[in-house]
């Protein structure tokens, strides 16, 4: 199978299937530092990037910005001095779907 970050993302409605315990963990052993975390009751992935100063989380934050316009797929991202908080979840079904773990693997790849 291709890399997750190489897959194409699906359309996503409000009843497109979440992704299963088992998916989860699949794709889990891709992207290692991120976060399986649930708030307000919504699964979601989460990872913070650190950076030298806050031009470059600015710049990193732009960048992750264009993959999700690409994507059609978009995350809560914070930018503070030095660090950025990227958030992923499906807003229309409210929780994790393979869309998310494909753009958190893409979003590995703009950090590098
Ligand atoms: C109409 C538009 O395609 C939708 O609102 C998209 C936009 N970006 C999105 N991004 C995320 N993360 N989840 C969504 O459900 C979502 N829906």
């Amino acid at each position: 199978m291709s890399q997750l970050s190489e897959q194409q993302c699906e359309a996503c409605s409000a009843d497109a299937p979440q992704a299963t315990e088992t998916e989860i963990e699949q794709y889990k052993t891709e992207i290692p530092e991120w976060q399986i975390i649930e708030r307000d009751g919504i699964m979601k992935l989460e990872r913070i990037f650190t950076f030298r100063n806050f031009k470059q989380a600015l710049d990193f934050t732009n960048r992750v910005g264009e993959i999700a316009e690409e994507a059609g797929h978009h995350p809560a991202l914070l930018t503070e001095w030095g660090k950025v908080t990227v958030t992923w979840w499906s807003h229309e079904m409210k929780g994790l779907h393979r869309n998310d773990f494909i753009l958190a693997a893409r979003t590995d790849e703009v950090a590098k």
